[in-house]
């Protein structure tokens, strides 16, 4: 059986990048940039004021009575000019007029009639902001391969961007299978659970910007299974939950070979996760998730995640795993890399303190509300004292889940 870095060298290969398509900026977060993007002007465009107050020669600024010529805003152009002995009221953002070489801010300045005297001597260049003292006409703002951020959205947008090329969304479809499984509201039925995998499975996909075409619930009969995977493979990715380990109710193994997925990988030696699949159709990424929503869960965060935000376009996206010392003792279980679900603290030294959640085990979901990561135990090691360095698997969607920036580290 594969070791879970294994399954990911082999996931990994198996994915196609997504064609580019050009969007509006707008509609450009979140999505990953094929090409880079470079200024379409100069920032500022233009020697601008960065207070209000009087454009002046910073030479005139010595204690001498100077008469105010006019007036400019920001939007005006330019008529007046600062000639000896003279001052151009200038709001924040206005271009500054000819002749002047600094702004005194209004605070620093007495007005009497049309007339303002200076408190105190300034600099030539004082509040001045010059053209393109921040970005250069045709320089490079943001490389391919980088996520549309709020950030990005900033400094594109003022550097004039209104377009960007970028790699198309992951066209994603879920398929959840099982005769036990509920849907949220309807009234708990002997012999059967409340439905987890379809919904995570469904956020997972599109808190990294895939959209989810469908996400449908089939029940345990090998036709109908075979049928909606059939249905479900049109798209960039197929995630199937449910009936993976092979038991006489496990359909989807036999439903894909149906459907001529061709199998890549069964099973990974991990738990939670175990009963792992993956395959592939054309370009079509097959995902076949074990049934336990804590299986499922893992093996979306360890596999599904990074292959789709590959097939977006970011070439080296990977799991998000982080280092982190234990709090406590832990041993792998059964010979399997364990991960343990865990909550992460800043220590005093400011490293990561993972603390793995009093309940634990592959059935334990309620763990899951309490805890930011999974502590990985690879199977090959010795129990590992309190204090040991460990890597862990980050289950929260981004830093935002956590109460401290994860940079920091
Ligand atoms: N003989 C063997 N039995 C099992 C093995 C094995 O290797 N040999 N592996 C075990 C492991 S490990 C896991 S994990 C499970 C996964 O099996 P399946 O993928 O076939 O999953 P199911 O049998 O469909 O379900 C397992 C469990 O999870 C519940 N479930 C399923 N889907 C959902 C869902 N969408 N929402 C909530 N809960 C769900 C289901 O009711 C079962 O309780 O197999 C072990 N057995
Ligand atoms: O994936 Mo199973 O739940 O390893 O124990």
């Amino acid at each position: 059986m594969l070791s879970h870095e294994e399954a990911w060298a082999c996931v990994a290969g198996s994915v196609r990048l997504l064609r580019v398509e050009r969007v509006r900026l707008a509609r450009a977060v979140g999505r990953t940039l094929a090409e880079p993007v470079v200024a379409a002007v100069d920032l500022p465009p233009f020697d601008r004021s960065a207070m209000d107050g009087f454009a002046v020669r910073a030479q005139d600024t010595y204690g001498m009575s100077l008469r105010v010529v006019g007036s400019l805003a920001a939007g005006d152009v330019p008529a007046v000019r600062v000639a000896p002995g003279t001052a151009v009221e200038i709001s924040t953002g206005a271009p500054l007029p000819s002749g002047a070489d600094a702004v005194l801010q209004s605070e620093l300045a007495s007005v009497h009639g049309d007339g303002i005297v200076p408190h105190e001597p300034i600099a030539r260049g004082r509040f001045v902001r010059y053209r393109a003292e921040d970005v250069r006409e045709g320089e490079v703002l943001a490389r391919a391969g980088t996520v549309v951020s709020v950030k990005q959205l900033a400094a594109l947008a003022s550097a004039g961007v209104a377009e960007v090329v970028v790699h198309r969304r992951a066209r994603v479809r879920i398929v959840v299978n099982g005769d036990e499984l509920l849907e949220p509201g309807t009234p708990p039925r002997a012999g059967a659970v409340y439905e987890v995998n379809g919904l995570v499975l469904r956020h997972v996909a599109e808190r990294i910007g895939a959209e989810v075409v469908a996400a449908t619930l089939v029940g345990d009969d090998p036709e109908a299974v075979r049928a909606e995977f059939e249905r479900g493979l049109d798209g960039d990715v197929l995630i199937a939950a449910g009936g993976m380990a092979g038991g006489r109710h496990d359909h989807a193994r036999a439903a894909f070979a149906a459907c001529g997925v061709e199998e890549r990988l069964r099973g990974v030696l991990i738990t939670p996760g175990r009963p792992f699949w993956f395959g592939c159709r054309g370009g079509t990424l097959v995902f076949g998730m074990p049934g336990s929503p804590l299986s499922s869960l893992v093996c979306s965060l360890l596999f599904v995640e990074p292959a789709v935000r590959r097939m977006q376009g970011e070439a080296h996206a990977v799991a998000r795993v982080v280092r982190a010392r234990l709090a406590v003792s832990v041993a792998p279980e059964d010979g399997r890399t364990t991960l343990l679900t865990a909550r992460l603290d800043r220590a005093a030294d400011g490293g990561l303190l993972a603390t793995p959640t009093f309940r634990q085990g592959p059935h334990v979901t309620a763990a899951l509300g309490e805890c930011d990561c999974f502590v990985i135990v690879p199977h090959d090691a010795p129990p590992l004292a309190a204090g040991s360095e460990v890597q862990v698997l980050l289950a929260c969607a981004s830093d935002g889940d956590l109460a401290w920036p994860l940079d920091a580290q």
